[in-house]
């Protein structure tokens, strides 16, 4: 059998930044309106640092306007909350996303639903998550939207199609679920519970792993054929002693069985920073009562 096509990330996500960028583009030149994203950092995680970095310089790539609030590690709840207020009465930022994971001692849900849903490009906000449970125009969360934006690529309609969903999270697992049933599949969410996992994972045809554990999916609990979405960065340590990027599949046996698969990384990860933008975008347009961009 031959090996999975590979599902490549990193050109979908720059095609998708391109058509982004030729919407910011006309926003500006027809309506004078430019979108402003503000992200929130709090603390000095490296992970966190790398990925704020990133999103700053896909942000001004794009076109439109970055503002960066970088807080110390030990800055308190209210003074977060209060930055959000004034973000939220902002009226040239349209989106506020606040990096997770926070602080111990921040409540990060009370920090999300300070933030007006209509700016929540995170689609975290418990009015977005209802809007998509309920099948209305919601912000979607980036990562579970790259995910489905990928598998429509490959597969094109999803309509009946047996999704495996391994991972209840909030922010992957349930809102991957939401979408997978509105695109018609018949969805199955997995977890740490889930009885004889292996087995469900073998009936599905679209796979989506969201477990956060390196490699737990192995190639012989795939039905042959089946797309695998790995949603999964984790950092382990090589047998060379050399750190290295995994996903919670294991590539190498499920590159031999799958149809379709995306690689960690070069997968779903630049799709999250990429549908971030699409987010704010679309924000920018509903907030100003424009047509929102076909994107
Ligand atoms: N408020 C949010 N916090 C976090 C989110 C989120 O969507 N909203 N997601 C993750 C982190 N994240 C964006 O914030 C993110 C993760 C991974 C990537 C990415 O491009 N990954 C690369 C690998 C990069 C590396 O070497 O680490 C890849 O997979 O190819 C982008 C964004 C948690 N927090």
């Amino acid at each position: 059998m031959t090996d999975a096509r590979l599902i490549d990330g990193n050109a979908f996500s720059a095609r998708l930044r391109d058509t982004i960028a030729t919407h910011v583009q006309t926003l500006r030149d027809e309506h004078h309106v430019v979108p402003g994203l503000a992200v929130v950092l709090v603390g000095e995680d490296p992970a966190s640092q790398v990925y704020v970095r990133t999103k700053h310089k896909r942000t001004v790539e794009t076109g439109m306007k970055s503002f960066e609030h970088k807080l110390p590690a030990d800055t308190p709840e209210r003074e977060v909350l209060t930055l959000i207020e004034g973000l939220n009465d902002d009226p040239e930022v349209h989106g506020i996303l606040v990096q997770l994971p926070l602080p111990g001692h921040i409540d990060s849900q009370k920090v999300i639903e300070a933030i007006d849903p209509a700016k929540d490009v995170d689609g975290f906000h418990p009015v977005n998550v209802g809007r998509l449970s309920a099948g209305l125009d919601a912000m979607v969360p980036c990562t579970p939207l790259g995910s489905l934006m990928l598998l429509k690529d490959v597969l094109g309609k999803l309509d009946g199609l047996d999704a495996v969903v391994v991972g209840r999270s909030n922010i992957v697992g349930k809102p991957m679920a939401q979408l997978l049933i509105k695109e018609s599949c018949t969805v199955t969410v997995a977890h740490s519970r889930t009885r004889d996992l292996p087995d469900v994972v073998r009936r599905a045809d679209i796979v989506v792993a969201a477990v956060g554990r390196p490699e737990m999916i192995r190639g012989d609990w795939l039905k042959p054929g089946c797309t695998v979405i790995d949603v999964g960065i984790n950092r382990i340590e090589a047998a060379d002693g050399t750190k290295k990027l995994v996903g919670d599949v294991n590539f190498a046996e499920a590159v031999k069985v799958a149809g379709a698969i995306t690689p960690v990384p070069g997968g779903v990860g630049p799709m999250t920073i990429a549908c971030l933008l699409r987010n704010t975008l679309v924000a920018c347009a509903r907030q100003h009562r424009l047509p929102v961009p076909p994107v």
